[in-house]
């Protein structure tokens, strides 16, 4: 029998400023206090190689390919060295975008080959114990208009976030695209509403698979 909750790996996605980071903070919290223990990681990131390329990425003109296979060689570092032996630990992985981002962005905002992407997606996410995918993807969907106007005066926009309001328009096309691909992994969370009705939603998704009271 296993001594451990069996690994639970999480991931947040959605267009800039549609509140992702500030309900993953809420939501580790919450399964610490109901016991569990908690990675919280980025992508692109969460090991020095991934940072490294981070940095790249958000400040680097490119085009689209290379984009593509340094977000996944990114990817394949963080699953190797840090989600994989905590899910094997039994640990919560909270993971602030992943591989829907990637489809959403390069693919559908960049218009880059979404078979290529699938294809990359099968070569990096096959480890030892199989496929890897999330257990869960909460889908903040919100209207890039919204979510521009919570970013302006936020922060410096880097690369990604300098683009015009038609990328993003592709890019939240392109995550209901995924969401509609796997509706059994993702959830749909209103983010056009309060924080406090939002945080409802994630509490929601959590406590109906059993992992919050
Ligand atoms: N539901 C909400 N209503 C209003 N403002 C919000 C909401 N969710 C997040 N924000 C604010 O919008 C900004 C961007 O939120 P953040 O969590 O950083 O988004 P993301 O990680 O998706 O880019 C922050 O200033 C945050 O406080
Ligand atoms: C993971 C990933 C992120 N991105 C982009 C989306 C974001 O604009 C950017 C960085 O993500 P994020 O960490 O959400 O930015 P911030 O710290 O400013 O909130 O990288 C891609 O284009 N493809 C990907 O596969």
């Amino acid at each position: 029998m296993s001594l451990h909750a069996p690994g639970l790996f999480i991931t947040f996605e959605g267009i800039d400023g549609a509140g992702k980071s500030t309900h993953l903070t809420t939501l580790a919290e919450r399964l610490r206090r109901h016991g569990r223990e908690v990675t919280v990681t980025r992508e692109p990131g969460g090991t020095p190689l991934a940072e490294t390329l981070r940095e790249c990425l958000l400040h680097t003109p490119m085009d689209a390919l290379t984009e593509a296979l340094l977000m996944f060689a990114a990817r394949r570092d963080h699953l190797r060295q840090v989600i994989e032996p905590a899910l094997a630990a039994g640990q919560v992985v909270l993971c602030d975008r992943f591989t829907d981002a990637t489809f959403a962005y390069q693919g559908h905002g960049r218009g880059f080959d979404l078979a290529v992407l699938r294809t990359l997606e099968g070569w990096v996410q096959t480890m030892d114990g199989g496929f890897r995918q999330p257990d869960l993807t909460l889908w903040f969907d919100v209207s890039p208009a919204v979510a521009a106007s919570r970013l302006s005066g936020a922060r410096a926009p880097d690369k990604f976030e300098s683009e015009p309001r038609a990328f993003f328009d592709r890019v939240a096309a392109g995550y209901a695209q995924r969401a509609a691909e796997a509706p059994q992994r993702f959830v749909r969370i209103d983010a056009h509403v309060p924080m406090d009705d939002v945080w409802q939603q994630v509490e929601a998704a959590c406590r109906q698979r059993g992992w919050l009271s």
